[in-house]
């Protein structure tokens, strides 16, 4: 496909997605369950329980108990870098770093197994390059639980995976324009984003936007459960990869939440065969998103094909719904994309004729 052939719909669609709502594409439907519905969406959860998508209590009990060790060792790193600074004992005493979780453990839909995504917010003079990266790492590598440590600083979005008492944990870190980091942080509050590079923005935006999935979807365990089915079958039908040009966690995540939103009153087994049925009529690159993509006076760059030449690219935009807005998927190829249609279709179909 010629690219200039795609600018007008995208920009069209884009801007239809800022300024009003209309068309198929964006259709409400109000149904519920009929009794059949019911059924079915009972075999459907038996069929994940029994395909072994959910994790065990103990293994719960674990991830908590390390998050909280992790939560206890940044807290400690902050303390001690504020000590060593020489500020005030009265800033040493309230110096803090908080700890949050994103991906697919803060959706509620990890597997057995699934990493830990934690993003980790500090003070501003608590930098990533050395403080993060070297110190806090060194205190790391230095405990007996830590295993597997890899620090990755030039990552698009700067990561260090490590594993704690065998739990795969990837740690971002965020140092924001604030001396003292308020235990009840309210990271979706676009205050957060003041004074900070690009970096920072992108680490902060992997919680801003799972905060925001759960915030449009309109009943989370619905949304779940949904979830959890469409990533297991896109594992099995090998469209689930962010590096091969597919789909990951937060894309597929997106595509779910929207159509949530198109039926809210459907229950999973329904939102499954409507998550074919929508992606199979949907006319690519229209964009999939849950809300309208606001600018902003801090001025980030957001996903907008009209203005930047480069988003026109994007065979597939699926956009972040926390500002600043971006396409999450714009690693999808032409090719790649006509696979996933393929691979809708035959949901499709399967869903059709199964009733
Ligand atoms: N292309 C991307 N655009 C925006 N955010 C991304 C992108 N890739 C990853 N992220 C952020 O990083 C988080 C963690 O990514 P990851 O690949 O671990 O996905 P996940 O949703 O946790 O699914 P999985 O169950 O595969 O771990 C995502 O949920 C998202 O917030
Ligand atoms: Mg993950």
């Amino acid at each position: 496909m010629v690219v200039g052939s795609q600018t007008p719909s995208v920009a069209a669609s884009a801007q239809s997605g800022n300024k009003r709502k209309g068309g198929a594409a964006n259709k409400v439907f109000l149904a519920g369950p009929s009794e059949a519905d019911l059924q079915r969406n009972a075999d459907l959860e038996k069929f994940l329980v029994d395909s072994g998508l959910y994790e065990t209590e103990e293994e719960a009990e674990k991830r908590q108990e390390v998050l909280g060790r992790i939560d206890q060792i940044v807290k400690a790193w902050v303390k001690q870098l504020t000590r060593l600074r020489g500020y005030t004992d009265q800033m040493v005493e309230e110096a803090n770093a908080v700890l949050f979780t994103f991906g697919s453990y803060r959706l509620g839909v990890h597997g057995p197994g699934a990493d830990v995504d934690t993003l980790c917010v500090g003070p501003s003079y608590v930098n990533r390059e050395e403080d993060f990266f070297i110190i806090l790492h060194d205190l790391l590598a230095d405990m007996e639980e830590v295993t597997e440590l890899q620090p990755v600083p030039d990552a698009h979005v700067p990561v260090m995976k490590f594993k704690f008492l065998g739990i795969s944990i990837d740690l971002l870190y965020a140092s924001i324009s604030l001396l003292v980091v308020p235990e009840e942080l309210d990271i979706s509050n676009e205050s957060v984003l003041h004074q900070v590079d690009e970096q920072t923005v992108r680490s902060l935006n992997g919680c801003r936007v799972a905060d925001q999935i759960l915030k449009h979807v309109p009943n989370v365990e619905h949304f779940r459960t949904a979830l959890r089915c469409l990533k297991f079958w896109a594992k099995r039908r090998g469209v689930y990869s962010n590096v091969t040009g597919f789909l990951g966690g937060v894309n597929w995540a997106l595509l779910v939440a929207r159509v949530c939103q198109l039926y809210p009153n459907a229950i999973p087994s329904m939102l499954v065969s409507r998550f074919f049925r929508v992606y199979t009529l949907w006319r690519w690159p229209n964009p999939v998103m849950l809300c309208p993509i606001e600018e902003d006076e801090l001025g980030f760059p957001v996903w907008d094909p009209r203005k930047n030449p480069r988003d026109r690219l994007h065979h597939m935009p699926i956009i972040t719904p926390a500002y600043p807005c971006m396409n999450s998927s714009y690693n999808v190829s032409i090719s790649t994309l006509r696979v996933m249609i393929e691979q809708f279709q035959f949901g499709n179909k399967t869903c059709e004729v199964s009733g």
